[in-house]
């Protein structure tokens, strides 16, 4: 078992693809962008990543660029000397200088000042970095891993991304798959958080119910792993030993699932009866609008295949 298999749960073909490309680009020292929503894994990832490489034995820094207060960028990154500027009361030799050997992971990329994007990009180019307030340049043999969970071209194109550092970064870039296009991995997820977490907690496992699951299924997860994993926590804390139903679920997720009992309940046929054509037209509609127009997603919530979804559009003429 690899890192990647060891870390990174699941069998959706669209992760073990990204993870095979990782392990032909983990050998080498390229530079890697690793782009995915939020909670896709991308920090764990890049973690198998280190691991995976020859640089396993040595430091994996991890720093978030969303953190890093705009001011102190440059010094946290790439190290000061003392009395560099007011409050620098000791030298501080810099994230880059720490990951030295080793890989040095950039969380949320976006986010860093332009100022310090050029400062990057130069080290990237030649190794070479200059600490604050220090007459003499450093050097660092680092391999550098980045991650967004923004479209680092858009960011680019709206003028607050280098475009040079975007193309020194994407020469490999990988992208982390949403939950939601992970299929079954869902409820594998699900199932191995719980019993993971139970065993943490102490506490006997919570099951699944066939309905439960068909609502993870259903919704949307704009949290992705991290999301589902949370709610597995929630749920070995709150349901130790039980069968979990659709009830015992957070209503949020109802409300974006949805449960075939509790449909059949909500459209109780007036007497006037009504249009069945009207009704269904009006449905996927709706899935249509909630999904900004994505027709695999609609056809979840409708709780029918995408063919079937794409026939139906067809006979109503409907224009997603
Ligand atoms: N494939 C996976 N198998 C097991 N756990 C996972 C997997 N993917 C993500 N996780 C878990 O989900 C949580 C979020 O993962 P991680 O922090 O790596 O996501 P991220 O994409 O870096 O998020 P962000 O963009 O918010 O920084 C963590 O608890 C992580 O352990």
């Amino acid at each position: 078992m690899d890192a990647f298999e060891r870390l990174l749960l699941g069998e959706a073909p669209a992760l073990r693809e990204v993870c095979n490309a990782a392990r032909i680009v983990a050998a080498t020292d390229v530079t890697v962008l690793i782009e995915g929503e939020s909670g896709t894994g991308k920090e764990l990832f890049a973690r198998a990543l280190h691991e995976h490489s020859r640089r396993a034995g040595a430091p994996f820094v991890s720093v978030n660029c969303a953190a890093l207060p705009e001011t102190l960028a440059e010094s946290l990154l790439f190290g000061h000397a003392r009395g560099a500027f007011t409050g620098a009361v000791a030298e501080h030799a810099g994230h880059v200088r720490e990951a030295d050997g080793g890989t040095l992971f950039l969380d949320e990329l976006a986010e860093l000042p332009m100022g310090v994007q050029a400062k990057l990009l130069r080290f990237l180019e030649s190794g070479e970095f200059q600490p604050v307030g220090q007459a003499r340049p450093g050097k660092a043999d680092v391999r550098v891993v980045a991650a967004t969970h923004r479209e680092l071209r858009t960011e680019v194109a709206a003028g607050r991304f280098r475009a040079d550092l975007y193309y020194r970064l994407a020469v490999v870039p990988l992208r982390l798959p949403s939950l939601r296009e992970r299929g079954a991995d869902v409820e594998r997820l699900a199932q191995a958080f719980c019993e993971a977490l139970a065993e943490r907690h102490g506490v006997a496992a919570p099951r699944w119910s066939a309905a439960a699951l068909s609502v993870l299924r259903r919704y949307d997860w704009p949290g992705n792993v991290r999301e589902l994993r949370n709610l597995c926590e929630r749920m070995v804390i709150l349901c130790p030993g039980r069968t979990l139903g659709a009830e015992n679920l957070p209503a949020e997720l109802l409300a974006g699932g949805g449960v075939i009992e509790d449909t059949a309940a909500a459209f109780a046929l007036p007497a006037s009866g009504v249009r069945l054509d009207d009704l269904e037209q009006g449905l996927i509609r709706q899935a249509l609008e909630r999904t900004q127009g994505n027709r695999s997603r609609a056809a979840r919530l409708l709780g029918i295949t995408r063919d079937t979804l794409l026939y139906r559009l067809k006979k109503f003429a409907i224009d997603a």
